[in-house]
């Protein structure tokens, strides 16, 4: 295995250049529906789900034959992906979430029943679940980032009992070969050290789509696009560069900022601004672009295009497909030149593109960088042919796709507004766009909690309460407010800067729930109300954070329905620490995080095993308040503990431990986990809304039961 060692940034001596800051919209809120909006205005054929945020092609514009719907998505920012590749011939749907977060599982599994919704749905009449089932199997595309691979992971093992007998399945891109071998597939999982994370998925998703979507639209079964996805990825590898770091409308950046000198680019940069494999100076492109090449040609155990008779036969190297991705903020005319300086270089090693594509195909907002990616097709096919020998299970579907040509697919005409390649239509007729996708709203509607929105005002205030648990959770909200500018600095340096807003989003739509009555806080256990508050917390943060906090919390609010503590009771700290203890083991079957890895575990884990260390301890003579401040104390410091730790999960993972190019220098100087700092900014805040309450009831420390028995 050839490897590329992280080296640390050279000695570049020039000031920083100013990212870009200006925009039009200072704000992105709402920004990513808008967008979505004037998307379809000029894409006749294809509909728009708000409530999901996903652009679908309806059922009358599938072909009859098609049994496949082939769908993505992930973070807004990266426009035109994944909107402007849906039409016949390429995705059939495509799910958003907000700016460079993850969508929900709860936006992905409407995606997934408006790709799969077969003719019966949607045509005007209310659907029904046995319409539901009558339509296509889904096969998802996913980036590999940890968001992604929750959320759609929980979409599809909802979906898959949802639209039983329909088939859903998933292929995962991590094109990404800029930093091996530090991300191999391979890693130890118990390796104390090596990251976890896998390669990031890159550019190339795009082509992924492309030609799975051309092979659904011919009546592939699932089974073929599945084994053929997988050939795909295997075979896939990209490196990127950015000139500079991209950035977000309403963004603060930290001073200094995490920019690029005037003269040096970022090798290996990722889709969110996360660190690249190094710095190097920008000198003469012909260089950058050997050494991004030599990055992929050595990113294989025996070179990524190999000879395929002999050493000698040079001429029959491997075939090869060239992908070069703008990241947004290049001009077409560098784009231009750049397309012939590749294609030279691969000439030295007697490469030549039998395809080249190049454009905006999957940006990283207004960021001027791009990225170089080449399609092993030659290695596809072989690969392709050992699973039909291997896979005895389907060996009857496969047996009748012994030949998959992948120019075919390429060459394949589509409807995809954006797809720069060969454009045709399909269906000859425009399709109307009065698709009713009742089928979508359906579907949030029965994943929505109890609901108080249609109680009358009266009672509604009546079960929301004004009592204790709503003082605490006021609390917690202000208190995660208080802390997002931080959230976003220390996020801006060890990952994508998106934390802060992350947290906010969350906190911002409780506090809205808390004082429009809309949270259920009269129930017996607080199972309903922790049920609640998941439900909303998933639908306002997206992302990693929001996926962690929707399995958290919903297996919080389910162990509190077994375990019943109500609030008072002598033994409220037992019940808790166990239904937390029950939610902690719950999320590790969906994360490997353990203390140690720089993730919110580091902060929850020392959380629960004081509270359940108060709990057993015999003779205690502790009130529940001191209690609650010691375990709260011990989470502050799990998350202190993180300030300058290694990560193994989460964007962290990419930093190099030398990385002293991020504003916030090497690894000794980064901050504090983001996300486990905002896990004990809300105990705290919970803690704290909690005292003011007792202390305005005039209860003050006395007050809590003691927790012995
Ligand atoms: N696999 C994981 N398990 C637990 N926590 C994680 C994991 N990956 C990331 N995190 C946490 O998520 C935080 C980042 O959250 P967020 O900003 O939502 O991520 P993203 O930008 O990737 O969506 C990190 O600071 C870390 O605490
Ligand atoms: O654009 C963002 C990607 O979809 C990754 O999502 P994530 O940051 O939630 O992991």
């Amino acid at each position: 295995m050839s490897s590329h060692q992280l080296s640390p940034a050279p000695e570049i001596a020039t000031a920083n250049s100013p990212m870009t800051t200006k925009h039009l919209y200072d704000t992105t809120d709402g920004l990513v529906l808008k967008a979505l909006r004037g998307f379809v205005a000029m894409s006749p054929g294809v509909c728009l789900h708000e409530g999901s945020k996903t652009v679908f092609l309806p059922p009358s514009s599938h072909r009859p034959e098609q049994r496949v719907a082939v769908i993505a998505g992930g973070g807004a920012g990266h426009e035109p992906a994944h909107a402007g590749y849906v039409g016949s011939g390429m995705l059939s749907a495509a799910v958003c979430g907000e700016v460079f977060a993850s969508p929900s599982a709860k936006q992905i599994g409407c995606a997934i029943a408006l790709a799969s919704a077969g003719e019966r749905c949607g045509d005007g009449e209310e659907t029904s679940a046995q319409d539901l089932k009558t339509g296509r199997d889904v096969l998802v595309v996913i980036n590999n980032y940890t968001g992604d691979r929750l959320n759609f992971g929980l979409a599809i093992e909802k979906a898959r009992v949802l639209l039983a007998p329909l088939r859903i399945d998933s292929v995962v891109v991590a094109d990404d070969v800029s930093r091996l071998p530090l991300f191999l597939p391979t890693s130890e999982p118990n390796n104390t050290t090596e990251p976890l994370v896998g390669a990031r998925g890159l550019a190339a998703n795009i082509l992924v789509c492309k030609l799975l979507g051309a092979l659904a639209f011919a009546g592939t079964p699932l089974s073929v696009v599945k084994s053929f996805g997988d050939a795909v990825v295997a075979h896939l590898a990209t490196v990127g560069v950015g000139l500079e770091h991209c950035h977000i409308p309403g963004h603060n950046i930290p001073s200094g900022g995490n920019g690029l000198g005037a003269k040096e680019c970022e090798v290996g940069l990722g889709l969110h601004n996360e660190a690249g494999m190094k710095r190097r100076a920008l000198d003469r492109v012909e260089t950058l672009v050997d050494e991004m090449v030599g990055m992929i040609l050595g990113s294989t155990e025996g070179g990524f295009v190999r000879a395929r008779k002999s050493e000698e036969a040079e001429e029959e190297k491997d075939e090869v497909v060239l992908f070069v991705n703008n990241l947004g903020g290049m001009s077409q005319l560098e784009m231009g030149a750049l397309v012939d300086d590749v294609p030279t270089r691969l000439a030295r090693s007697r490469i030549y593109p039998r395809r080249i594509y190049s454009s905006s195909y999957m940006t990283s907002l207004n960021a001027p960088g791009f990225s170089i990616s080449l399609l092993n097709v030659s290695a596809v096919q072989k690969t392709y042919h050992t699973q039909i020998h291997n896979n005895t299970r389907v060996a009857s579907e496969f047996a009748r796709y012994p030949l998959i040509d992948l120019y075919d697919l390429l060459d394949a005409p589509t409807d995809a507004p954006l797809w720069l390649g060969v454009r045709a239509h399909w269906p000859s007729t425009p399709t109307p766009v009065d698709f009713k996708a009742d089928i979508a709203d359906r579907i949030l509607g029965s994943l929505q909690p109890t609901q108080l929105a249609n109680v009358e005002p009266e009672e509604r205030r009546r079960r929301s309460g004004d009592g204790i648990t709503k003082a605490a959770l006021r609390g917690a909200c202000k208190n995660v407010l208080a802390v997002e500018t931080e959230l976003t600095a220390f996020d801006t340096i060890v990952g994508d800067g998106d934390c802060g807003a992350t947290f906010a989003r969350g906190a911002k739509a409780l506090l809205k729930a808390l004082d429009e009555n809309q949270i259920t806080l009269d129930s017996e256990g607080l199972g309903d109300t922790v049920q609640e508050i998941a439900d909303l917390l998933e639908d306002s943060m997206c992302g990693t954070i929001g996926a962690l906090f929707a399995i958290f919390l919903t297996a919080l609010s389910s162990s509190l329905r077994t375990v019943s503590p109500t609030q008072g009771s002598t033994n409220a700290i037992e019940t808790w620490s166990t239904a937390l203890s029950q939610a902690l083991s719950a999320l590790s079957a969906y994360t490997p995080a353990r203390p140690g890895d720089r993730t919110i575990v580091d902060a929850i884990y020392p959380f629960v095993n004081a509270l359940s260390a108060s709990a057993s301890s015999t003779g205690s003579t502790s009130s529940v308040q001191e209690v609650l401040v010691h375990s709260v104390a011990q989470a502050r410091e799990g998350a202190e503990r993180t300030r300058g730790m290694k990560a193994r999960l989460g964007r962290a993972a990419y930093l190099s431990g030398t990385d002293a190019s991020r504003g916030g220098g090497g690894q000794e100087l980064w901050p504090p986990d983001p996300g486990a700092w905002g896990v004990a900014a809300i105990l705290e805040g919970l803690v704290d809304g909690l005292r003011g309450r007792l202390e305005q009831d005039g209860g003050g420390d006395a007050v809590g039961p003691k927790v012995s028995n």
